[in-house]
């Protein structure tokens, strides 16, 4: 296989985005994309591999093979053992009690992430500006209080672990808010589709108790996708947060791909709101142009 037939560059009004490089079939596999950090839903923990974010064998997954390390961590096999060392040897010392407890009482998803990459940091297993190239969202100033809060509970965690201080001269409160403002814009919830009947089953049963989400992740390519309400290109995730990017239809070289961020079933209105709030833009793509 050769190189992906995409290039990223400059659009007219939406900043970088992603562009065919030849034409492309409908239904043709783009790329495919490895999370450059990721992190199960809360209301998944121990149900899904806190690497990959597999579903646990007898969850739906068919992942099996897998153990659980210590208790805390569920891993679907060595090779995500292996992979998740970049976080889980920092991560696993400290009591993340507090800074969890904040967390979890507030619905907040994205700080857990944070946490997750600076214990890649301190490991080495990332550096610490790997998320700077991303778009970062325009933060409000209360927002910006509710950082600085989460920051707080993070530093102290680490400070009680007793790390090195040469090991997070990174962990700054403007680090926190400057990786926080990039996941914001940048993390993609992950629903896994349904592989086989019994995932299915378990699937619907999984949304009709709590989150059909297992996680959240930022990928470095599949956030230079733009968004468009009637997309001509979609992310899909099958049995783990490891992302495919796909032709919805048949493009043309040189068009743009584009992703749908949101629910693209909610009426004009409703998609307007979203993107202005949780994204910063007013949405200007055909179909809300046409009021549809
Ligand atoms: C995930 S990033 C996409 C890549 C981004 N354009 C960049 O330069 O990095 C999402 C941001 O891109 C911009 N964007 C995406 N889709 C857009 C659209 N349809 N209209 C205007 N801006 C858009 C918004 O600023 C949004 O917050």
């Amino acid at each position: 296989r050769g190189p992906p037939p995409i290039r990223v560059a400059l659009t007219k009004s939406s900043g970088r985005g992603v562009f065919a490089t030849r034409s492309i079939a409908a239904g043709e596999v783009l790329h495919s994309a490895q999370p450059v950090v990721s992190h199960p839903s809360p209301s998944v923990l121990h149900e899904v591999c806190d690497s990959c974010l597999r579903r646990k064998a007898g969850n739906g997954g068919g992942g099996g093979g897998g153990d659980t390390s210590g208790g805390i961590y569920y891993f679907c096999g060595d090779a995500c053992r292996e992979h998740a060392k970049g976080f889980y040897e920092v991560e696993k010392n400290a009591d993340w009690s507090l800074f969890d407890d904040h967390c979890s009482s507030r619905g907040l998803k994205y700080p857990y992430m944070v946490k997750r990459l600076a214990c890649m940091v301190i490991s080495g297993a990332v550096s610490a500006d790997c998320l700077d190239i991303l778009q970062p969202a325009r933060l409000h100033q209360g927002t910006l209080t509710e950082m600085e809060e989460e920051f707080e509970l993070l530093d102290s965690t680490f400070r009680k672990v007793g790390i090195q201080e040469e090991q997070t001269t990174f962990l700054t409160k403007e680090w926190y808010i400057n990786v926080l403002a990039r996941i914001r814009i940048n993390a993609f919830r992950i629903e896994l589709i349904a592989s086989s009947y019994e995932d299915l089953l378990s699937s619907a049963l999984a949304s009709a108790s709590c989150d059909a989400a297992v996680g959240n992740a930022v990928y470095m390519l599949p956030s230079f996708y733009n968004h468009d309400c009637d997309p001509n290109t979609h992310i899909i995730w099958l049995e783990s947060a490891d992302a495919r990017l796909k032709a919805l239809r048949d493009i043309e070289e040189g068009e743009e791909l584009r992703i749908c961020y949101i629910d693209a079933s909610m009426d004009v209105d409703a998609r307007q709101k979203i993107l202005a709030d949780g994204f910063g833009f007013q949405c200007r793509c055909l179909r809300c142009l046409s009021g549809d």
